[in-house]
């Protein structure tokens, strides 16, 4: 198997404070790589090691299978903290600038502004773009060098629903022209629809890290039952369901198997009404939620 992106133990400490510990990050090519945290979780820090703007305090970071070098750089392609963009000057004229400073041909510059669906709009002033329009430019700069890798941190962040479904397509396509992308986000719902492969990552360690399907399979099934009786209802039924738990105003039941006949039967018998009762999978969000409150989950 061949990782595009491996992290050894990397670890970094700004003066007290631990940003990244011990994180064995795993990018396999090919592959749309999420990497998921809360906000302070560590994301922009692990990014920052990948492209060379900041040094392990511990640990190691490897690029296309050898230890990093600068000369890989030629490969990556990132937006981190937001485009650079001179506002006065068109989208063409703003990769022109990074084409020279890259080396790169100018013809490129066209090509960029296709993949990102700027192209009618290379002549407009950059001060004149949305901030999605301004996102794609970004990242249009990015891919001037043709790179293998890209990375994206927290690429959707400010855009309307709109720009959001114009960014999960945009990086689909990057993933179907051979790219392997790694994207941030601290908003789950943003980048779940896009990813193959996720890196979820809490107080600077990595708490999951797997394909996504994998994630949803390990989640698990509750009875959620409501009433208007409910100190009754769990009186009842404690005794033959002893991990039944309130939760605001319901009751739940973790891991139930076929229980939902034998449940109402009891609460008829006497007398207590159900107003509801549901047979629930966790949802992705359930999931991350727990890595990120537990820390504990592999
Ligand atoms: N230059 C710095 N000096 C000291 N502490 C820092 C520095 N940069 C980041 N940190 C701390 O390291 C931790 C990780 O920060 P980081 O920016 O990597 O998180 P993040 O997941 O990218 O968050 P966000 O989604 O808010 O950008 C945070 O607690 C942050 O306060």
């Amino acid at each position: 198997m061949s990782f595009i992106v491996q992290t050894v133990h990397l670890t970094k400490k700004y003066r007290n404070q631990i940003a990244l510990q011990n994180v064995n990050l795993l990018i396999e090519q090919g592959t749309i790589y999420g990497l998921l945290g809360p906000n302070g979780a560590g994301k922009s820090t692990l990014i920052k090691h990948l492209v060379g703007l900041l040094r392990p305090t511990e640990g190691q970071v490897l690029l296309f299978g050898e230890p990093w070098r600068r000369e890989h750089l030629w490969h990556i392609g990132a937006l981190i903290e937001g485009p650079a963009l001179y506002g006065h000057l068109t989208a063409w004229e703003n990769l022109a600038v990074h084409a020279t400073l890259l080396g790169v041909p100018k013809n490129r510059i066209d090509e960029a502004l296709e993949q990102v669906d700027l192209r009618n709009v290379g002549s407009k002033k950059a001060a004149q773009f949305s901030l999605g329009m301004k996102q794609r430019l970004g990242i249009a700069s990015a891919l001037l060098s043709r790179p293998k890798l890209l990375i994206l941190d927290e690429p959707t962040n400010g855009l309307d629903p709109a720009g959001i479904r114009e960014m999960r397509g945009l990086i689909h396509r990057f993933c179907q022209q051979g790219m392997t992308v790694l994207v941030s986000s601290h908003i789950l719902a943003e980048i779940e629809q896009v990813v193959t492969h996720l890196g979820i990552i809490s107080k600077g360690q990595l708490r999951y890290q797997g394909r996504l399907r994998d994630l949803l399979a390990q989640g698990q099934q509750r009875v959620e039952l409501e009433t208007p009786q409910l100190q009754q209802a769990y009186r009842l039924l404690q005794p033959s369901f002893p991990a039944l738990r309130v939760e605001g105003q319901k009751l739940v039941l973790p891991n139930p198997g076929a229980v939902t006949a034998q449940i109402i039967s009891l609460l008829t018998q006497h007398g207590i009404a159900v107003t509801k009762i549901d047979t629930v999978q966790d949802d992705l969000e359930t999931l991350f939620l727990r890595l990120v409150e537990s820390g504990n989950y592999r």
